[in-house]
């Protein structure tokens, strides 16, 4: 499998009124072509420091980061512009959905921005919804909608343009069991069906048992790593995610 991303020897230092911190330690690991990867450690590890570097939200202060070869740094704006737009999708713990635009609405928002034709837009979105089981609600606003059904609205907004990574920052954490469990079941089948390629932050244990393969941070630098194995029930997974994250300490462990 060929390497997507690539994050080099990443340092992030904050510098907050002459009180540095470290949040990233010169941490380097790949994601490879159609792997969903998920980034665990406990609060403070450097998860969405990491995140938001990828998303170029922040600057590292030294490493390099690059996507299909390129690196991300060296992008001059109208790249950078294509970076954000198209190439990374983002989904995040609070919807971001705009409360006075509809569920299509939303959805067609990037593909707007990106001159996209009316009729092969209406194409794509048909597509995603019934994918994601949010055809009825397509006409309704973000208020008439329940936590679930707005954070697929969110995922079909964050795929429909295809970009090469989604990046998701605890894309469950505000779902109720069932509605997290659905969210993950139609993410782990957008990447191995369609070969969507996803990186996940997140605290919860059997969000992260849909990964292929997960990362745990700790004090900015990778700790330990787990890969999902043919033919291991995913309960037996979720085993084995609870044991590395006892020996780190933090996050959650609720059943989905
Ligand atoms: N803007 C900032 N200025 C100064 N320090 C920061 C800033 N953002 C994060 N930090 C510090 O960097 C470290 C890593 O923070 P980060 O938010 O990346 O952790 P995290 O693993 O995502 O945590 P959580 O799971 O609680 O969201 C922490 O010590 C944090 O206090």
């Amino acid at each position: 499998m060929s390497k997507l991303l690539q994050v080099d020897n990443v340092e992030k230092v904050y510098d907050s009124e002459g009180l540095p911190t470290q949040a990233l330690a010169g941490i380097s690991f790949d994601v490879l072509e159609g792997e969903f990867l998920g980034i665990m450690g406990p609060s403070g590890s450097g998860k969405t420091t990491l995140l938001n570097c990828i998303a170029t939200i922040i600057k590292p202060t030294s490493g390099q980061i690059l996507l299909e070869g390129e690196s991300i740094s060296a992008f001059n704006s109208k790249n950078l512009a294509a970076y954000r737009g198209n190439r990374i999708g983002y989904l995040f713990q609070d919807f971001e959905l705009l409360d006075n635009l509809t569920g299509r609405e939303n959805i067609m928002l990037p593909l707007s921005i990106h001159g996209e034709s009316v009729a092969t837009a209406e194409k794509k979105i048909t597509e995603i919804a019934n994918y994601l089981n949010i055809t009825d609600v397509l006409d309704k606003f973000p208020a008439q909608m329940s936590g679930g059904q707005k954070q697929r609205v969110a995922a079909a907004r964050s795929l429909v343009p295809e970009p090469a990574i989604i990046l998701a920052d605890e894309p469950t954490g505000a779902l109720d069991t069932r509605s997290a469990r659905t969210l993950m079941e139609k993410l782990k089948g957008i990447n191995e069906e369609k070969g969507r390629n996803i990186l996940m932050v997140t605290h919860d244990a059997n969000a992260a048992s849909f990964c292929s393969r997960i990362l745990f941070i700790q004090d900015g630098v990778i700790f330990h790593e787990l890969r999902y194995q043919e033919n291991e029930s995913r309960e037996a997974f979720y085993d084995r995610i609870l044991q590395v994250m006892a020996q780190l300490g933090g996050g959650s462990a609720n059943v989905l």
